[in-house]
């Protein structure tokens, strides 16, 4: 069903008008989709999550109560069975399928966070303004990728824009909400507003590669893999330097391994044929090696480092 409200802000006829954000279709139940998907749920929308298969939807579900469980565990320390009423409570917010076409047909919000590729990216979107209502917005969760590359393969320009969580979704509070030239100020306050009900804090970005945390982080990165490279570190030692030396939670190789080294690769690859000149966005081998091997991190149970 499809949840169509609108509030206005200000009394005069020009007075801005936001989507309210009921329902949301997240299409990719991956990392951040199955994490978005729980946050959303958990704040009292109703989530279609939509993935290619059923297996990996059942996954994604599996995913986003053993998070829920991680939650409760600190929330309701006490109280064991209001915790396990919670989970239910939440789980129930949660549909699946495998049909985004049909998932888009009743949403207020069509939020993607399915592989970093251009192409896949405007196939999907192309595929989903034919069918989803006029009202419905458009969003990304691209980590590296042009939201204005991706809109172009719709209709709704002005109602299209970026919405950036970070990893892990349930305990990192910021989301960078981007709009292009083209997105309406309805469109922005609706993803301003959806990002505050979630319990996030939003900030303003321009449509620029890495929009602000990426655009700081990448560098930081690239450089840790390159002076492994060159042999004046090993991965546990920068980690562990980082970390302790300043103050970050995770070291550069342990947060890759996080994020997944298959995004990382799509990002550098990406960003090397926008600035093909540019040394820092060289190949790594090891990257490059460890991705062709399928050791994509965490996700894997190999990246960097071993997790099994
Ligand atoms: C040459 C080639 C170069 C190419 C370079 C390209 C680089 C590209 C890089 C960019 C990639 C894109 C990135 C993306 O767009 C943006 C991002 O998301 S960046 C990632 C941001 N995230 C981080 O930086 C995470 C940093 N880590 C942390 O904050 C913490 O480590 C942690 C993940 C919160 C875990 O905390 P720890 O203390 O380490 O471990 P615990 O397991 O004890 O957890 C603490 C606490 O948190 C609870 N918790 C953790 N995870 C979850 C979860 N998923 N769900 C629910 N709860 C969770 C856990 O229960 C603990 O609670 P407590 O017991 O303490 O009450
Ligand atoms: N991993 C991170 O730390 C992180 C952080 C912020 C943003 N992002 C961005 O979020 C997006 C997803 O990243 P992720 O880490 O969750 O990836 P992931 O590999 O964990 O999940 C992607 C999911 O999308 C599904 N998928 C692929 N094509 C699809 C399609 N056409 N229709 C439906 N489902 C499809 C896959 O089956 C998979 O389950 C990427 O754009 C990435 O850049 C990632």
């Amino acid at each position: 069903m499809a949840f169509f409200h609108q509030i206005c802000r200000g009394f005069s006829s020009s007075a801005v008008r936001a989507v309210v954000i009921k329902h949301v279709t997240i299409i990719g139940g991956g990392q951040m989709g199955s994490g978005i998907a729980q946050v959303a749920a958990s704040t009292g929308h109703s989530v279609t999550l939509v993935d290619t298969s059923e297996d990996i939807l059942k996954k994604s579900v599996k995913t986003i109560e053993g998070s829920l469980r991680r939650v409760v565990k600190k929330k309701f320390a006490d109280k064991p069975e209001a915790g396990e009423e919670y989970v239910q409570k939440v789980l129930k917010n949660v549909s699946t399928s495998s049909d985004a076409g049909s998932a888009a047909q009743g949403t207020d919000l069509v939020l993607e966070a399915i592989v970093e590729n251009l192409q896949v990216k405007q196939d999907l979107f192309s595929h989903l303004d034919k069918l989803a209502p006029a009202h419905t917005i458009f969003a990304s969760n691209t980590s590296s990728l042009s939201i204005s590359d991706i809109a172009s393969s719709t209709s709704r320009l002005d109602r299209f824009g970026g919405l950036h969580f970070f990893n892990p979704v349930p305990m990192m509070k910021l989301v960078e909400v981007c709009g292009t030239s083209a997105t309406s100020q309805e469109t922005f306050d609706s993803l301003m507003n959806f990002s505050k009900e979630l319990g996030k804090t939003p900030v303003s970005c321009k449509d620029t590669p890495g929009f602000i945390v990426n655009r700081l982080l990448v560098p930081y990165i690239l450089e840790a893999y390159h002076l492994h490279e060159r042999g004046h570190g090993s991965k546990e030692d920068v980690d562990i330097a980082m970390k302790l030396g300043a103050g970050y939670p995770m070291g550069p190789f342990e947060l890759s391994d996080y994020i997944g080294l298959d995004t990382i690769k799509f990002i550098l690859d990406g960003w090397r044929v926008m600035d093909p000149n540019n040394p820092s966005f060289a190949p790594s081998e090891l990257l490059n090696k460890l991705v062709a091997e399928g050791k994509l991190g965490k996700k894997t149970g190999e990246g960097f480092y071993k997790y099994k």
